[in-house]
């Protein structure tokens, strides 16, 4: 089944009075310039809104009537305060795959379960994978600035990129996305490492080309791009530091498009100014955004996008239509596509 024959077995329009329909609170990061207000009428259609001002206009009686919390662009938290205040919590539907934002074990003390959209963030996130290693690798943004600048010099030999094409990809957690990520590489005749907690099945490395590194040294050592697609866990906090940096070749370059406390920052940067690594092109850091002095941006080996992984028309209404299921799902009693547990 498709992805989207599986979400509209979900998405029946709901025939009860608004009414009627269950509660929905909306958590977002503002500054959404409109992306938000057009899946509204998406939500409307299942779910009645409750905005953030009605709620706290009346919480006495609004609290009551929120079943589902939404939790737009993944990165605002569900604190201990608002699921005190939400005596009929039953879901939090997270729009993204990264849940690191929310506290799994304080949610589900509450008897609330959570959901993400993994499937819909997929492409769009290994598309921009792939945008950072051929922009970190051909100097993308480098030749725009020279292009614009008054005094271009074309085919200026003092800064040739470096091809992608037939090196070596490491890919640092192979999900869904990292398969994709995969998938795309081998268009570009790329040999493909990676290494994961699980070693995925025969058929699928043989599909992709993709070899197993059972240890992240052995793909470090060897990749002339290693790119990071983990969740951020306790595991994974700071997992590339000095010492991982200092096993990547000289020539190679680091795009992470997880989460920025992944790498070690600080020493990303002494690696970038030292040329222990040759660039790198991150969609995300920590914090967000980074503060203007941060020394990650005085460098000229690097890329920095502003977290854009999912920022296109099509992952976003993906996104609110599969966390959309989820939330009916958790409300129907029914088996619930995709639900994330407390470790
Ligand atoms: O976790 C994700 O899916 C993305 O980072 C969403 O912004």
């Amino acid at each position: 089944i498709s992805r989207q024959e599986t979400f509209s077995n979900f998405l029946v329009a709901s025939v009860m009075a608004e009414e009627e329909l269950p509660g929905i609170l909306i958590l977002d990061i503002g500054g959404t310039h409109g992306v938000l207000e057009n899946l509204v009428p998406l939500l409307k259609k299942h779910f009645r809104l409750i905005t953030m001002k009605e709620f706290l206009e009346n919480k006495k009686e609004m609290s009551k009537k929120i079943q589902s919390v939404f939790v737009f662009e993944c990165r605002p938290t569900v604190d201990r305060e608002l699921l005190e205040s939400l005596p009929n919590l039953k879901v939090i539907g997270n729009s993204g795959v990264g849940v690191d934002h929310l506290d799994l074990k304080m949610i589900s003390n509450f008897g609330v379960k959570v959901t993400n959209t993994p499937h819909a963030v997929a492409d769009s996130t290994a598309d921009i994978g792939m945008a950072l290693m051929l922009a970190s690798a051909r100097r993308l943004v480098e030749g725009c600035q020279i292009a614009v600048s008054p005094d271009t010099k074309c085919f200026a030999v003092d800064w040739l990129g470096v091809e992608v094409t037939r090196a070596t990809l490491g890919i640092v957690g192979m999900g869904s996305i990292g398969y994709k990520v995969a998938q795309r590489a081998r268009a570009f005749d790329m040999r493909i490492l990676y290494h994961n907690r699980n070693r995925r099945r025969k058929e699928e490395e043989e599909a992709v080309g993709a070899h197993y590194c059972e240890k992240m040294e052995d793909l470090l050592q060897q990749s002339d791009f290693v790119m990071l697609v983990v969740n951020l866990t306790p595991e994974t906090h700071k997992l590339i530091g000095k010492k991982e940096l200092g096993l990547m070749k000289p020539t190679a370059t680091l795009i992470n498009i997880s989460r920025g406390a992944v790498i070690d920052q600080d020493a990303l940067v002494e690696a970038l100014q030292n040329k222990v690594i040759r660039a790198a092109a991150l969609d995300v850091t920590y914090p967000e955004p980074l503060p203007r002095d941060h020394p990650l941006l005085k460098l000229n080996n690097i890329i920095i996008t502003p977290h854009i992984g999912t920022a296109t028309v099509q992952a976003i209404r993906m996104m609110a239509e599969e966390a959309i299921a989820n939330m009916l799902a958790v409300l129907n009693g029914q088996p619930i596509p995709s639900e994330v547990f407390p470790k």
